[in-house]
């Protein structure tokens, strides 16, 4: 924010202008982190900002996530709250009570990051017996808008989830990041739940899945890992290439799936390729992961993503004009998430301004991206940039070289030209050097992660950003 904006901030609206703040905050938030940690853990905080602006209290609703935000995102929020304002805000975490809330002011520590407790049990709820099934239940057909690069996968979906264990099993779908494939398997999910609710059915991350193995090889709890897993009616399982290279979590997800094909149970799983394009995965799954219906989830055309903006502007209870939708998804073609990110943007924008959504507003809102899309920043120069700044020769960024002094900044380099250029993974690959998509896909994650938790690599990106942004 500018020092222009902060003033405006502060003289223009001094009711509730510390909302604005906590906005701008939250909106810088949701471009930086993964979507689902920004929904689970940073979304629901309530924020209660001093007339001055010098003290933030956050209200948290239990105190496991207290202590979680605490460990994990209080620094970074109180960096960010300082940054946006341009002063030091004392940032506080209190508990949501509506008596006298328990008040604990925030050490700006960040731990060694552990999953929270929530992602940990899979399958029973051991407080109270109850089966979690892990379902966003936001996520539905109802708000997946259709459109033609998502018809077939939405139509086979729907018909899983309406006669579950027959046609389509497994149902693999597959495609690129923010396509839609997470909401469409929590649809399924959703759906069969509301027809019929006590099917056992379960939503997984392949990485929790990868864990739960682990965790049952340690404690060699095997015996109650294949009761959760075999009982199950439906299994929703999401991002399989996680599998690559874990023998022993494809042997148990061979079992898993032997077995619930066996009682008719239904598979369906997500991936960010075609089954025969999984690297480091075992034939015998491969094959099996083709044996159902393998359906594309293609990035949304106009039209749809159109639809998608006026739908989610409406759920924020806010209007989007047409033609200012028409504008933002002719500049933000890549994918779904990236245009809910513009709208995030567009609206608080608009509410920190107290403006009416519009092109010129929108045009002021998007105005880092749509610069990016004008300088057209290149892969060439973000090579350059990157060699420059960690002082390695350009060419590193081709050779084949392993070192970590030069495979890291390498890696940084294939991150960033995903994230600032309309390359494809195969298109970025071919320019390290001819390397293989999902050498660029692995950096791309690694480096994204990794930006959470380390703070200088965190403040690295961003002075390379801005060099490249100019
Ligand atoms: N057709 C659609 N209609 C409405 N919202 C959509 C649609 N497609 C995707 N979205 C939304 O876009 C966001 C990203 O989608 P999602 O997380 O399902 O993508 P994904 O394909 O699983 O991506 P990744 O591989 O990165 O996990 C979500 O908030 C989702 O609700």
């Amino acid at each position: 924010m500018s020092e222009g904006q902060r003033k405006d901030l502060i003289s223009e609206a001094p009711l509730g202008a510390g909302d604005g703040l906590w906005q701008a905050c939250m909106e810088q938030l949701a471009q930086e982190m993964p979507e689902q940690q920004f929904n689970t853990w940073i979304k629901p905080l309530v924020a209660q900002v001093s007339d001055d602006f010098s003290r933030v209290v956050l209200f948290v609703a239990n105190r496991f996530k207290l202590d979680w935000i605490r460990a994990q995102y209080a620094g970074r929020i109180a960096a960010l709250l300082e940054r946006v304002y341009g002063q030091p805000v004392q940032l506080e975490l209190a508990l949501a009570q509506r008596d006298a809330p328990t008040r604990t002011i925030v050490a700006p520590v960040v731990t060694e990051l552990e999953p929270p407790p929530e992602t940990v049990e899979v399958g029973e709820d051991p407080a109270s017996g109850v089966f979690k099934t892990r379902l966003n239940s936001a996520l539905t057909f109802d708000t997946l808008v259709e459109g033609t690069a998502n018809r077939m996968a939405r139509a086979a979906a729907m018909h899983v989830s309406g006669t579950p264990g027959h046609l389509y099993n497994p149902l693999f779908i597959y495609g690129g990041v923010g396509l839609g494939k997470t909401h469409l398997v929590h649809a399924v999910g959703n759906k069969l739940l509301a027809d019929r609710p006590q099917s056992k059915v379960l939503y997984i991350h392949a990485e929790q899945f990868v864990s739960d193995v682990v965790k049952a090889y340690q404690r060699k709890t095997f015996d109650q890992f294949k009761e959760r897993y075999h009982s199950l009616d439906l299994l929703l399982i999401d991002d399989v290439q996680f599998f690559a290279n874990k023998d022993r979590t494809q042997e148990e997800f061979f079992n898993a799936f032997e077995a619930l094909l066996a009682k008719k149970s239904h598979i369906v799983m997500t991936s960010d390729t075609y089954p025969k394009g999984l690297a480091d995965i075992h034939e015998r799954l491969i094959s099996r992961f083709d044996s159902g219906l393998t359906v594309a989830i293609e990035p949304p055309e106009l039209e749809m993503r159109v639809a998608i903006l006026i739908n989610k502007a409406r759920a924020e209870s806010a209007e989007m004009p047409e033609e200012v939708a028409f504008f933002v998804a002719k500049n933000v073609r890549s994918n779904v998430r990236e245009l809910e990110g513009a709208l995030r943007k567009i609206l608080a924008y608009s509410r920190f301004n107290q403006k009416e959504i519009s092109i010129q507003l929108a045009r002021e809102a998007l105005r880092d991206l749509l610069s990016i899309q004008n300088r057209q920043i290149s892969v060439e120069n973000i090579q350059k940039t990157v060699a420059d700044y960690y002082k390695i020769k350009v060419a590193d960024m081709y050779s084949k070289k392993r070192p970590a002094s030069i495979a890291r900044p390498r890696q940084i380099a294939m991150y960033l030209a995903k994230e600032l250029t309309q390359k494809s993974l195969p298109e970025i690959g071919e320019l390290f050097g001819g390397r293989d998509h999902t050498t660029v896909l692995h950096a791309v994650r690694k480096i994204s992660s990794e930006r959470q938790q380390l703070t200088d690599l965190n403040q690295q990106l961003h002075v390379l950003e801005q060099t490249l942004k100019g």
